[in-house]
């Protein structure tokens, strides 16, 4: 399948927008007008560039407001199109995308429309060109794809098609099973954008809020199935209006763009297996069963004082790794690594950031997959040499530099604690069991990317966006999870450095992780156990535990226990939720230890901001700045 995306879709010039979308891999792109008028160069310059960037120009558009308009207009209309014909010969494209008129004097009509097409199709066939007719969401007269067909129906020439964009449908709820019905060699082009589910105006909605698929809640899948199952056999093209791209990356968005495409075929090849589609072959979405590691780079008093923490919180270190500073902190089945190496990754991370996270390990079903998966969707694997008597682990790198490393147990992967560290059972240690969640801190503008990333490897789902609200300002959080709750990771998005999470942000890059949380079975023993061994929780206050009273029915004396130990507290249709933070080290990482009752589904969102006021209590006693 041919891959392709609109200019609009990116930032930057022209020229920078070429090679952005050369290097994702698409095979070709759709030029907006505005571009190339803002363009300075002439047509067959423009050609030139995009070709020699290895790309086609698949589609010239839009052109508007051209059917149903009374005379003088139409004859005004049609000298309108052998201009932009003359355009589209001298930039070397043959197809056109007229959107249906919105022009306040265009008389409906469905023949009328279509005799104008059939005019328009003589006029484009005496130069080899084509005709698409889109319908936009809010056209005068037509404005759902099915009218469109009709009038394509009509028109009755060669040279006229259908084009079909998935948010024209799908933003008006048209059921996109109507377009199994249309032949698929007379779709000349299909556009693809995805958006969230907002209720808003349709044109506003459209121009500012559309993403790539995947990343918004349309159901661009069933919309490409119905499209697929016509016999179509042109390109699919990203037509993505969206005010954040604009000012994004334009290799990063170019990037997630492709991605989203390669995900989305993949899940069409699999949901419609009669169907032949043209597509390298890539092993389906990975199934992962949680966290198996989480290594911090770290070093000197930092690494000491980290170790210290780690035993407060019932961690115990197994040996040492057999050629390498670093060294392996058990508990439950949660493993720690401290990485004190002074050449590689974790030494770069080192310097980039002090202590931090710098490797996420994860439990997968096939680590061979997840790479081959990764690859075909535009990550990078990510290796550094191994010494004697280590494996070889897989891993690719995350954004912006992170890197993740897969283990599994059907290559005997998981085996890398027995056979690097020497290590055995680990010890039950205060009754953490196992990592519950990682919370990773990063940009807002980041967190489309993170999903997109995280959903189309894994297979993991998005839930809904949650507002948290600092008294700094308001941090977007995002979960990604595995269907059984395996593994799940908080992605939550900072706009300003003044919030808790921005301000750790700011003194990183990247999404670096800010939380573990780790589970136990019973909170209240395992809390017990680590202020025994010296952990301090981060203190609640009274005014927390007086509003959980009023909220909540408690059994006696639960209340004062929670109290106690600072515990909070939640609960959903399906269970309860008992949570505890540390303080914060290392420049605002900390550890949360929660209990999950069964069938809880949250993150204690509703604590949040407790917590968070809780937090910066403390920098302001330790004479931090508030933020
Ligand atoms: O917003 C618009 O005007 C517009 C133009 C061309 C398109 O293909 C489209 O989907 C929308
Ligand atoms: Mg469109």
């Amino acid at each position: 399948m041919r891959t392709g995306i609109a200019t609009v879709s990116i930032s930057g010039d022209f020229r920078s927008k070429l090679e952005a979308i050369a290097a994702a891999g698409y095979a070709g792109i759709e030029i907006f007008e505005q571009d190339f008028i803002a363009f300075d160069g002439s047509p067959q310059d423009v050609g030139r560039m995009v070709r020699d960037h290895g790309l086609d120009i698949m589609l010239f558009q839009p052109f508007r407001d051209f059917e149903g308009l009374p005379e003088p207009l139409r004859a005004k209309a049609f000298d309108r199109a052998e201009r932009k014909f003359d355009l589209m010969q001298a930039l070397g494209t043959d197809l056109v995308l007229v959107c249906s008129s919105c022009h306040k004097q265009a008389i409906g009509g469905i023949d009328r429309a279509a005799a104008d097409f059939h005019e328009l199709g003589e006029r484009a066939a005496r130069r080899g060109l084509r005709v698409g007719y889109e319908a936009l969401a809010w056209g005068r007269h037509v404005n759902d794809h099915r009218d469109a067909w009709e009038i394509v129906r009509r028109a009755d020439h060669p040279n006229v098609g259908l084009i079909l964009d998935s948010f024209h449908t799908l933003s008006r709820k048209i059921d996109p099973e109507t377009i199994r019905r249309i032949p698929g060699d007379k779709i000349f082009f299909v556009q693809l954008a995805d958006a969230p589910l907002i209720e808003m105006d349709l044109l506003y909605w459209s121009r500012h809020f559309r993403n790539m698929p995947g990343e918004g809640d349309l159901d661009v899948t069933g919309f490409m199935r119905a499209v697929m199952a016509t016999g179509y056999q042109g390109p699919i093209s990203l037509e993505i209006f969206n005010d954040q791209f604009r000012q994004g990356s334009t290799r990063g968005v170019a990037r997630d763009g492709y991605r989203s495409l390669v995900a989305l075929i993949d899940d069409v090849a699999r949901a419609e297996p009669a169907l032949h589609i043209d597509m390298p072959a890539l092993p389906a979405r990975v199934e992962t069963t949680g966290v198996a590691f989480v290594e911090f780079a770290t070093r000197g008093a930092e690494a000491r004082a980290l170790e210290q923490t780690l035993a407060t919180l019932g961690f115990t270190q197994a040996n040492r790794h057999r050629n390498k500073a670093v060294s392996l902190w058990q508990q439950g089945d949660i493993r720690i690594v401290l990485n004190e190496e002074t050449t590689g990754h974790a030494d770069h991370s080192w310097n980039a950031r002090g202590t931090s996270v710098c490797d996420i390990g994860l439990q997968v079903r096939s680590a061979k997959d997840t790479v081959a998966r990764a690859t075909a969707l535009g990550i990078e694997p990510f290796s550094q040499p191994i010494g004697p008597g280590e494996l070889d682990i897989p891993a690719i790198r995350g954004l912006s530099g992170s890197v993740l490393h897969m283990l599994d147990s059907g290559s005997g992967l998981d085996h890398v604690w027995e056979a690097e560290f020497g290590a055995t059972d680990s010890p039950k240690g205060a009754g953490l069991t196992r990592i519950d969640h990682l919370a990773q801190t990063m940009s807002y503008e980041d967190m489309l990317s993170w999903t997109l990333f995280y959903s189309t490897i894994f297979d993991m789902r998005k839930s809904p966006m949650v507002d948290v609200t600092d008294p700094d300002g308001l941090v977007r959080s995002q979960v990604v999870e595995a269907p059984d709750g395996a593994l799940r990771i908080t992605l939550n998005g900072a706009d300003t450095h003044r919030t808790l999470a921005g301000r750790f942000l700011s003194e990183s890059f990247g999404a670096p992780v800010q939380h573990i949380a780790l589970a136990t079975d019973d909170i209240f023993s395992s809390v017990t156990a680590l202020i025994a061994k010296g952990f301090t929780p981060l203190p609640i206050p009274q005014n927390y535990y007086d509003d959980l009273a009023a909220r909540f029915d408690f059994p006696p004396g639960l209340m004062e226990r929670m109290q106690a130990l600072n515990i909070l507290y939640d609960r959903d249709d399906h269970g309860e939720f008992f949570q505890v933070y540390s303080k914060a080290f290392a420049g605002g990482l900390f550890f949360e230890i929660i209990q999950r009752g069964s069938g809880y589904r949250g993150f204690g969102a509703p604590n949040a901001p407790f917590r968070i006021a809780a937090q910066k209590r403390l920098r302001q006693v330790k004479g931090m700045p508030s933020t």
